[in-house]
């Protein structure tokens, strides 16, 4: 049976969603999923998201890193799905729904999304780097020359030698200003670098505050794909109203054949 796709693109991070409200998309096929995301073999993407029903919620995200493994959460993909959820018509301008991670909600505005991101307990600061869970797991370090730096490379040796099999993300940083960053990042499961990571630049925007990098609590993260905010506030132990906003664009509709 053809799937019916829509092809979406938050700051460059893009992703294939489908409307799987009535079950018609082979959840385990890893295969499938990996075929769809391939750039030369299939209809390319950095992840696949399925919106399915919930109960209690608006809906259910469901997230495929481009190796066709379900993973943790997606940030630019969280606002892309409520994106997609005001065009099908599923919600207004704001929406509740229920990601791997927890619940979430998001406000979508024209093209821009804000999207409440889980409260973060735990930073850890090493030496030289920082490492976080902003629903997906992060490690942060600062480099002085961010447009020469072999992301892949050592994004992809970190990745593998400091976090394993079960690997983690991997953002490099540059300081632009007070509270203006430049980021770039390695992701597992793409195993590569994309364009942009929300849970990463979410990341970023917390480590950066937590070693005195910033002091502002609304902070620019400027990525290959575009730019984006990420406002938040500090407690006891970690950050709470964290919210992670920028654009999302719907880019195409098409069927799987
Ligand atoms: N691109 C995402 C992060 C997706 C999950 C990540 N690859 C992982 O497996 O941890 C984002 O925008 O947050």
């Amino acid at each position: 049976m053809a799937i019916e796709f829509y092809k979406y693109q938050g700051t460059g991070n893009d992703f294939i969603i489908i409307d799987n409200r009535l079950d018609i998309f082979p959840k385990n096929n890893t295969k499938q999923v990996a075929l769809m995301c391939d750039r030369k073999f299939g209809i390319g993407a950095d992840g696949l998201i399925l919106l399915e029903h919930h109960a209690q919620a608006d809906f259910r995200m469901v997230y495929y890193n481009s190796d066709g493994k379900l993973s943790s959460m997606c940030g630019n993909g969280g606002r892309c799905i409520a994106h997609f959820a005001k065009s099908l018509g599923i919600i207004e301008n704001s929406a509740v729904f229920e990601a791997v991670d927890g619940m979430h909600e998001a406000t979508v505005e024209n093209k821009v999304v804000s999207l409440h991101m889980n409260d973060v307990r735990e930073v850890i600061i090493n030496n030289d780097f920082v490492f976080l869970d902003t629903g997906s797991p992060h490690h942060v370090s600062m480099v002085d020359d961010l447009s020469e730096f072999n992301v892949f490379q050592e994004g992809r040796r970190i990745r593998n030698q400091v976090y394993g099999e079960a690997g983690a993300n991997v953002n490099f940083v540059q300081k632009e200003g007070d509270s203006a960053f430049s980021v770039r990042t390695y992701e597992r499961g793409v195993e590569d670098e994309t364009l942009s990571c929300g849970t990463g630049v979410t990341a970023v925007a917390l480590a950066m505050h937590a070693t005195g990098e910033t002091s502002a609590n609304e902070v620019s993260l400027r990525t290959p794909g575009g730019d984006l905010k990420v406002k938040f506030s500090k407690k006891e132990n970690g950050y709470t109203d964290i919210y992670l906003i920028g654009p999302a664009v719907q880019v195409y509709k098409g069927e799987w054949a």
